[in-house]
């Protein structure tokens, strides 16, 4: 994946998918990948995900890490970073706010590589965040997926579960959680309460 895009400059990667997918997996393979070319790399993560390893690591599902700085904003990225980094990555992207878009565009713009991970679609199977523009503007995006652990196919979508029933419209969209509370799942699956319906309940 992406490993034939070549440019002169700088250039945006955004690796999204549902949870489980391996989009961590993904971002930490290209990490280590930039390392052992010996560019220099800069990870970031949001400060909502302390799941694993903690606030000062990326990890994914089955705990490979890599160290990283936490930020709670898409400005807080310009204020911590390395100069002299090459290489910039930005782990659970979906939960900066819409600034990161411009954030990461100046920095591609200054020669820099940015490598994206982010879950596309939040429980509801509606856009994330700032996800829908950092896909239409990244010269890369590869689109993974997960097991459906309900009947084995390719899962796009992320189930929330409260108290193993589907979450209802109206609840949060973020809610930091692993496997305690989220299942990949197919199209076919994905069980979401419409908004209508949150709506009626309401009546
Ligand atoms: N339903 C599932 N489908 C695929 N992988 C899963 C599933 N549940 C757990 N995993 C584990 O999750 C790993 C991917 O973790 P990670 O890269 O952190 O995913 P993401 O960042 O997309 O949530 C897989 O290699 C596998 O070990
Ligand atoms: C679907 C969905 C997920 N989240 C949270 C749950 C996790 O903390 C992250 C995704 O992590 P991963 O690296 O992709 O496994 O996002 C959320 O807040 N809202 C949602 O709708
Ligand atoms: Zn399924």
């Amino acid at each position: 994946m992406s490993g034939g895009f070549q440019a002169s400059g700088g250039w945006m990667e955004v690796i999204a998918g549902s949870m489980f997918s391996g989009k961590t997996e993904e971002l930490l393979r290209r990490v280590r990948r930039a390392t052992i070319a010996r560019k220099r790399v800069q990870v970031f993560k949001s400060h909502l995900d302390d799941r694993y390893a903690g606030l000062w690591a990326v990890s994914s599902h089955d705990r490979r890490t890599f160290e990283a700085t936490p930020v709670d904003s898409s400005s807080q990225i310009l204020l911590r970073l390395d100069p002299m980094a090459q290489v910039i990555a930005v782990d659970e992207v979906q939960f900066l706010d819409v600034g990161i878009v411009n954030v990461v565009a100046s920095l591609a713009d200054r020669g820099r590589r940015v490598i994206m991970a982010g879950i596309d679609t939040d429980f509801r199977g509606e856009p994330f965040g700032p996800m829908p523009q950092l896909m239409a503007m990244a010269e890369v995006v590869d689109k993974l997926h997960a097991i459906c652990v309900l009947c084995g196919s390719p899962a796009s979508r992320t189930q929330r579960l409260i108290e193993g029933k589907p979450a209802p419209y109206e609840s949060p969209t973020i809610m930091v959680g692993a496997a305690d509370s989220y299942e990949a799942r197919c199209r076919a699956c994905h069980q979401v309460p419409r908004r209508d319906e949150a709506q009626q309940s309401l009546l």
